[in-house]
């Protein structure tokens, strides 16, 4: 079998380009985006991440060989430290304070995404539970890159670019990668196509998040 990531890539290629071409990213790769509306996605991301690492350790708990515990568990550690930083840096610079950030309600997108992979880590199978965590390395790392390529020196989001085009995170999407194409090869067609949902639910939900970003949507009120 070739790898199942790249059935993967292949079934969601369309919704790939839609995100690669979203306004969010675009601005973000000129440098146009308002710092208000990056403002509000960092405060959403930090919010994302914590959810995330749960998730990780979660899915982490529930893999059969040590190799999967220490990518999935030291995915999780590098969550929070990793982009912790990265968070802080732009708290700092756009004057967020640690007040502000508890007092800021999580918004729907966020909550939506964060309940999702909850879900499936909790009470899906260990398979599943990869396929849900694979976009968010996948889609940053690509997204990442392509930003990267076009982005003008003195890019104010330099350091989010860096971070996501950078060579330590892309060993981490690699080994993600490895895996998700190790457990559906072990997995039976059953198996793959609960990868495949999921896979694709939470490709989807990355772009509903940047969207929600675009759009400074909150929690919608009445
Ligand atoms: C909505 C959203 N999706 C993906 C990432 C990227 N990301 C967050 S945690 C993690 C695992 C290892 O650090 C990765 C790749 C993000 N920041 N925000």
């Amino acid at each position: 079998m070739t790898g199942f990531t790249q059935t993967l890539a292949a079934a969601t290629a369309s919704l790939n380009r839609q995100i690669h071409a979203m306004p969010f990213n675009r601005a973000l790769a000129d440098g146009t985006l308002p710092e208000a509306t990056f403002r509000g996605y960092i405060v959403q991301d930090a919010h994302y991440l914590e959810g995330f690492a749960r998730a990780l350790a979660l899915v982490a708990a529930k893999a059969s060989d040590p190799d999967a515990i220490a990518l999935l568990a030291s995915s999780a550690a590098g969550a929070i430290s990793a982009e912790r930083s990265l968070h802080a840096h732009y708290m700092q610079l756009f004057g967020v304070s640690a007040e502000q950030f508890a007092a800021t309600e999580v918004s729907a997108a966020c909550d939506h995404y964060v309940s999702y992979l909850l879900r499936v880590a909790a009470i899906g199978n260990f398979a599943e539970g990869v396929a849900a965590l694979l976009p968010c390395f996948w889609i940053y790392r690509d997204v990442g890159r392509a930003i990267a390529e076009r982005a003008a020196p003195g890019n104010p989001y330099a350091a989010w670019i860096d971070t996501y085009a950078g060579e330590a995170f892309d060993e981490g999407v690699t080994r993600m990668l490895a895996l998700t194409d190790r457990v559906a090869a072990a997995g039976d067609a059953a198996c793959r196509a609960r990868m495949q949902a999921a896979f694709a639910r939470c490709c989807w939900h990355e772009w509903h998040f940047w969207d929600s970003a675009y759009h400074e949507r909150g929690w919608p009120a009445p």
